[in-house]
């Protein structure tokens, strides 16, 4: 089987199911039809999804059931809050020769393998990143023992279809979470600061955000374009006494970099957070 022929169903359609949707989506060899993704409610949301990338939806329960059971891979794509009640709906519904792709933060195989009352589902656990929305994502992955290396590489496959892919131990990814999951939104906060120093300077606003998307966008493929550490291409921007220097000195004076990399920790310890407070949540249900 190869993801030109896998039929892939998303439990959950927001946000992240949306991203990766429409990168699949956008693939030259793409049948989005078998692409079925599935909400808890509002089928509006479904039939927008269905008119923006020609996907399938299902929203009655038989049509659901169906869409589940029937699928290649099923991706899970709810919030960790949900993950024990959408898990559990799954449970008799999935066979062992389906691939169960997890999108949720901080969620081990291990406690959906309890979850699930089984420990042979194939499982691959990933962290993404809404940049798959335009083929540039960043996803960590890793894989149960049942998984087979068909799956795996078929799971592989559709994450590099959008964007880049790193096999990581599964112990990894909530940094992986800290540095590309929650990435993103640490570098739109920088732009809107960027953005706002502009304003106030006397930019208009749409001067500061074209300058400054096309700033972030040119830096990022300095990075990537000459091979060069960030902190090389910095030095060649900082002339001494020079106006890039006042700059730093000012981000260091606010503790920037220290800020930055303690949030990207914080960001993994949340996700951590998250896993077990869902762990000892599905521990407490087991044993009632
Ligand atoms: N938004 C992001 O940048 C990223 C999110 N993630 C993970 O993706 C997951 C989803 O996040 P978002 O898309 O941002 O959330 P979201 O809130 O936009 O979407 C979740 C959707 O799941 C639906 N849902 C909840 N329970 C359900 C159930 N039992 N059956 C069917 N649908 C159900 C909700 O109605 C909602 O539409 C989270 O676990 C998050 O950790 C991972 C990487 C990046
Ligand atoms: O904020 C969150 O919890 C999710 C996980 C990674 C990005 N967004």
């Amino acid at each position: 089987m190869s993801l030109s022929t896998a039929s892939i169903t998303f439990v959950g359609a927001g946000s992240m199911a949306e991203a990766i949707v429409r990168g699949l989506a956008s693939q030259k060899d793409s049948d989005a039809s078998r692409i079925t993704v599935i909400n808890r409610q509002d089928t509006a949301r479904l039939i927008a999804l269905q008119e923006s990338y020609g996907v399938s939806y299902a929203a009655d329960t038989a049509s659901k059931n169906r869409a589940i059971s029937e699928a290649d891979i099923v991706v899970v794509a709810f919030k960790p809050k949900d993950a024990i009640e959408g898990l559990r709906s799954l449970a008799s519904l999935l066979k062992p020769s389906q691939l169960l792709v997890s999108v949720i933060a901080g969620l081990s195989m291990a406690t959906m393998e309890t979850i699930l009352g089984t420990s042979g589902q194939p499982i691959a656990r990933t962290m993404p990143n809404t940049s798959s929305s335009i083929g540039l994502g960043a996803t960590g992955i890793s894989f149960s023992s049942s998984v087979s290396t068909e799956q795996q590489q078929l799971a592989i496959d559709m994450f590099a279809s959008t964007g880049i892919v790193s096999v990581v131990e599964e112990a990894k990814l909530d940094i992986v979470t800290g540095v590309s999951g929650s990435g993103p939104a640490y570098i739109y906060y920088m732009m809107e600061a960027m953005i706002e120093g502009g304003i106030q300077g006397g930019l208009s606003p749409e001067a500061a955000k074209e300058l400054t998307v096309q700033t972030v966008l040119g830096a990022a493929r300095m990075v990537q374009l000459t091979g060069e550490n960030p902190a090389e291409l910095r030095r060649k921007v900082t002339s001494p006494n020079g106006t890039t220097q006042a700059a730093l000195e000012t981000m260091d004076a606010h503790q920037f970099s220290t800020g930055v990399t303690k949030a990207v920790l914080r960001c993994a310890e949340r996700a951590g957070e998250l896993g077990n407070a869902i762990s000892s949540q599905a521990a407490a249900v087991e044993t009632k």
